[in-house]
Formats: C-alpha cells, sequence, structure tokens
C-alpha cells in the first residue's frame, strides 16, 4: 500500500529532519529532483533541452525556493531561465542568489505575461504545504499567460494540500514533483496534479504511520481470492445478492453478474427478478423471498429494491442473518429515513455504506463538503461502518480511522448501473471473508480499472465494465510498468 501524509505530519518530519542535516541541503536534493523532471519534460515537449526557455513561478516561501534552485540547475544545462517574483522581497535568498549566481533572469510580475508565453515549460513554485485559501490574485492573474506545460512543485497551487479543494482559479499541471512523501492533494486530485513523481529526500524514517492510503495493483493482486486445490464451491464462500425488481430486473443482472464475475465461490439470488438473473447468470441459485435464500457468508443488499415496506423488510432479514452486509443505493435510503433498521444488526458484523454525495447527506444530513475524507472518516465512526464514499475519487473510511483513496481512472463509470456492478464487487470480497475495508478498496480498484478497460478512451456502459472485471483482473495480476504516478 502507498502512503499519504497530511501536510502537519509531513511539516514536523521535514523539521525533524532540517534538524540534522546540513543548511540548504534538503531544499537542494528536492529541487535537484525536480530539474531532472523539468528536462525530461522539455525534451518531450520542446525536443530539447539545451537551448529551451523556461519560466519559474516564484512564491514567497520555500517552494519557490525550490523553483529557484531548479532553475540553477537547469542554467548549468544550458536551458534559457526566468525567475518571476511574486513577491520580490521574499524570495528565498539562497535560491535567489544560485540562481542569479548561474546566469538566470529575474523580472518582475509586470513583465511576465511575455516571458511566460514564450516558455517552453513553465515551473509553478508559487505556493506548496503552508497554501492557505485560494490562490492569491496576483499569482491568479499570472495564471491566465500560461499555456505551456506546467511542472508543479510539490503540489498544483490553488489546490487545497490536504482536502484537494479547488476555490479558484489553479494550476493544472501536466506533472508533479513531490519530496519526502505523498500529500493528500496527489490522491485527491489528480486532475490538477497530472501524474506524481516523489523524489526521495531522506523523510521515511521520520514519517510514522500514514494517514491515508491508495492500493497498488499488488495489493489487490496479493488479497484477491482465487481458488486452491482443495477448494470447491461452498469454501469460497457464498454471496447473497438482494437487489432489482420485477419491473426492473437490470439492477439485479447487474449486481448478480459482477459477483459472478469478481471471485469463483457460490452466488445467490433472493428477489423478485430471480427468472431475469437466472436467464442471465445461470450459474446462480435464484430465489422468490430472500426468506429461502438458503445460507451466505456475506449480502450485497440495497440497488433497485425500492425504499418502501418490502425493501425495508428484506434490508432488516438480511442485517439479521450475523454475516458481512454491503448496503447500496436503496439500502441507503431506508437506513437514512429508519436508523433504527440497523438495530437488527449485530454490532460486530462488518457493514459496508456505498453512498454517493446525495445518500450521504441523506444519511447524515450534510453534504460531504470540501473535506470528503473527513466526511468519511466520521460517518463511518457514526454509523459504525466502513464508509464507501463515492465520487471522482471514491474515499473507504473504516469506523477506526483507516481511510482508503481511490484514484480514479477517467470517468467512465459515470454511467448507470455502474453502482450495482460495484456493490456485486463488495459483496463478492465481504464473502471471501476479506476485511471490509480491504474489500470495499480493492472491489473500487478493480471497478475503476474495469471502466477503463472497458471504455478505452469511450464512453462505455455497466454492462461493459462488468464484462471487463476478468480482464481487470488480469491486470492487477500482471501489472504493466509505470515510472510516474
Ligand atoms: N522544509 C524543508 O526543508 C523543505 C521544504 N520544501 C518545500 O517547501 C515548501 C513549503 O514551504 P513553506 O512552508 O515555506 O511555505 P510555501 O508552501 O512555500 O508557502 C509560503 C507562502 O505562500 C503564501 N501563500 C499561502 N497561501 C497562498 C495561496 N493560496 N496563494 C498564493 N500564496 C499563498 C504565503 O504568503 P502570504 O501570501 O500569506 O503572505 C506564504 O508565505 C514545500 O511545499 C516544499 O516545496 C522542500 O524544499 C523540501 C525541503
Ligand atoms: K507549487
Amino acid at each position: 500500500m502507498q502512503g499519504i501524509w497530511t501536510t502537519d505530519r509531513i511539516r514536523a518530519a521535514e523539521e525533524r529532519l532540517l534538524a540534522v542535516t546540513p543548511e540548504g541541503a534538503l531544499m537542494r536534493r528536492a529541487a535537484f529532483g525536480a530539474s531532472l523532471r523539468a528536462a525530461d519534460m522539455l525534451t518531450e515537449h520542446a525536443g530539447r533541452v539545451a537551448g529551451s526557455r523556461v519560466a519559474l513561478l516564484v512564491g514567497a516561501g520555500n517552494n519557490g525556493g525550490d523553483a529557484l534552485w531548479a532553475g540553477a540547475f537547469l542554467l548549468r544545462r544550458g536551458v534559457g531561465v526566468t525567475a518571476v517574483l511574486l513577491k520580490p522581497e521574499r524570495a528565498h535568498p539562497r535560491g535567489l542568489a544560485a540562481l542569479r549566481r548561474a546566469g538566470g533572469r529575474v523580472v518582475p510580475v509586470e513583465d511576465a505575461p511575455q516571458w511566460l508565453t514564450r516558455a517552453d515549460l513553465v515551473i509553478d513554485g508559487i505556493v506548496g504545504i503552508s497554501a492557505s485559501g485560494p490562490l492569491r490574485p496576483q499569482a491568479a492573474e499570472l495564471l491566465e499567460h500560461v499555456s505551456a506545460p506546467v511542472l508543479a512543485i510539490d503540489l498544483p497551487s490553488g489546490v487545497d494540500p490536504d482536502t484537494g479543494e479547488v476555490a479558484g482559479p489553479a494550476v493544472r499541471a501536466a506533472c508533479t514533483v513531490t519530496f519526502g512523501a505523498r500529500k493528500p492533494v496527489h490522491a485527491l486530485n489528480p486532475g490538477h496534479c497530472g501524474p506524481v513523481e516523489l523524489v526521495d529526500i531522506g523523510l521515511g524514517d521520520e514519517l510514522a504511520d500514514p494517514d491515508l492510503f491508495r492500493l497498488d495493483a499488488g495489493d489487490v493482486a496479493a488479497h484477491w481470492p482465487l481458488p486452491g486445490p482443495e477448494d470447491d464451491k461452498y469454501s469460497q464462500g457464498v454471496v447473497g445478492i438482494a437487489a432489482g425488481s420485477a419491473t426492473y430486473p437490470g439492477a439485479a443482472v447487474l449486481a448478480t453478474g459482477s459477483a459472478v464475475r469478481a471471485t469463483a465461490g457460490m452466488v445467490r439470488y433472493a428477489g423478485p427478478a430471480a427468472d431475469a438473473v437466472r436467464a442471465h447468470w445461470p450459474e446462480t441459485v435464484a430465489t422468490g423471498s430472500i426468506t429461502d435464500a438458503g445460507r451466505v457468508q456475506s449480502w450485497a443488499v440495497g440497488p433497485g429494491i425500492g425504499t418502501g415496506r418490502e425493501g425495508r423488510e428484506v434490508l432488516e432479514h438480511a442485517l439479521g442473518q450475523g454475516v458481512p452486509l454491503c448496503a447500496d443505493a436503496d439500502a441507503i435510503t431506508i437506513i437514512a429515513r429508519a436508523p433504527a433498521v440497523l438495530d437488527a444488526r449485530d454490532p460486530g458484523t462488518p457493514l459496508v455504506l456505498t453512498p454517493h454525495a446525495g445518500e450521504f447527506e441523506r444519511l447524515t444530513g450534510t453534504r460531504p463538503g470540501a473535506d470528503r475524507v473527513a466526511a468519511a472518516r466520521e460517518a463511518a465512526a457514526r454509523f459504525n461502518a466502513v464508509l464507501l464514499l463515492k465520487g471522482h475519487c471514491t474515499i473507504v473510511a473504516a469506523p477506526d480511522g483507516r481511510v482508503l483513496v481511490n484514484v480514479p481512472r477517467g470517468s467512465w463509470l459515470a454511467t448507470a448501473g455502474s453502482g450495482d456492478v460495484l456493490s456485486g464487487l463488495v459483496g463478492a470480497l465481504l464473502a471471501a471473508g476479506i476485511d471490509a475495508w480491504l474489500a470495499a478498496g480493492m472491489a473500487t480498484y478493480v471497478h475503476s480499472l474495469a471502466g477503463l478497460l472497458a471504455a478505452r478512451g469511450v464512453p462505455t456502459s455497466a454492462s461493459a465494465v462488468l464484462a471487463a472485471i476478468p480482464d481487470a483482473l488480469r491486470q492487477v495480476r500482471s501489472p504493466a510498468p509505470s515510472n510516474c504516478g
């Protein structure tokens, strides 16, 4: 798992490291890493390093210092470097001296537009982890003149480092180089960061447990249940799906189908869409009522069951079975309207709630807001459940405070029925006995990868996402190498 640390924790770790490191060494290490990435980008975008032009946007803090030092390193490679100082009187003195020594040009903000429009690459050193509030107006205005690709130093300026929120103009980076450790913004706002490269500045030993986690393909491959030589159809876990209605069988077919595709364990379906489910998935055992569904090791309940009395009875019955349960869609609305339904649950039995923002508001009374991680964490504790907050970037919070962030792979999953596919995946993993937080995170990961593979650049459908689950699983088991991101 990749760890992610909040800016408070990173600042504290940096301070400890700074105390035992020669002055300026950390910044030079960071900036040298940034200059290497900048040179790669110049080769890619301008076809050369020596003779190309770089503009630095330099703010009042150490982030600007990084940019100035990176400029000094680039000058040594024959790059023409111009620094725009947003606060000349507060520009990092040693960085500025290094840039000047190396032959860099320093221009006032008024002259910036002509240098920005001529640049092959812009380096954003406006603000880093000490950012507060929206971008200052002067910096925001400068961004209007930027058309070249931008390399963000540590994080794209204008984006909140801890929440990823954008409350005004902000840098949209082609690539971000960060130092020491990944920050929440990198996972929560990948659209503004671009691929993120991590430069090691020796912070590792100073950082304790991460605040957030991100799964990688290796984690998913290591934990995804595969049949072994001793397994039969029951030993791998039986998942029960309670979804859909006679009039709207689609949710039932999709949720059941994704459970069928996810693992080799058996799938039972219970509900009024049994005929449609049998017709699509003959390998399932389908019955009309949850009361005679047979034994299962988990339930996925909710998509399309309706929010009336019948839906509530189905949910109550499933909650009373003492097995892990994923409550999705209508099941969430039922819980929001009648929280007492959760009394049927043994509090020690894992529960996964999968609201989107609107359902989250119904459940908790408030929108998730800018700090989606905090909102998900609070709701997870309040409901003693794993809270999977859907969105472009999905957050999975456990009641004990652990949080996973799933970095999206495009917006392909914004299609009808996609949530039904996700709840079937979660249900199947719960049946295999996987920790509910990890199960929800793994399901989200494979769901978004299946979305990407189903789409291959054009809009897709939930049925196609479902059909791409096996390919997504093959890919996580043999991931393609990646050097940035
Ligand atoms: N410590 C280390 O050893 C290492 C640190 N490293 C680097 O240091 C960075 C952190 O540096 P830092 O703490 O100096 O602050 P930083 O983020 O540059 O901002 C400071 C100034 O920005 C301003 N400002 C605030 N909000 C703003 C906004 N929205 N829009 C515009 N301006 C805004 C605010 O001034 P104000 O406008 O409030 O007067 C404030 O004074 C870190 O991200 C990494 O790059 C690396 O070199 C590795 C080694
Ligand atoms: K920056």
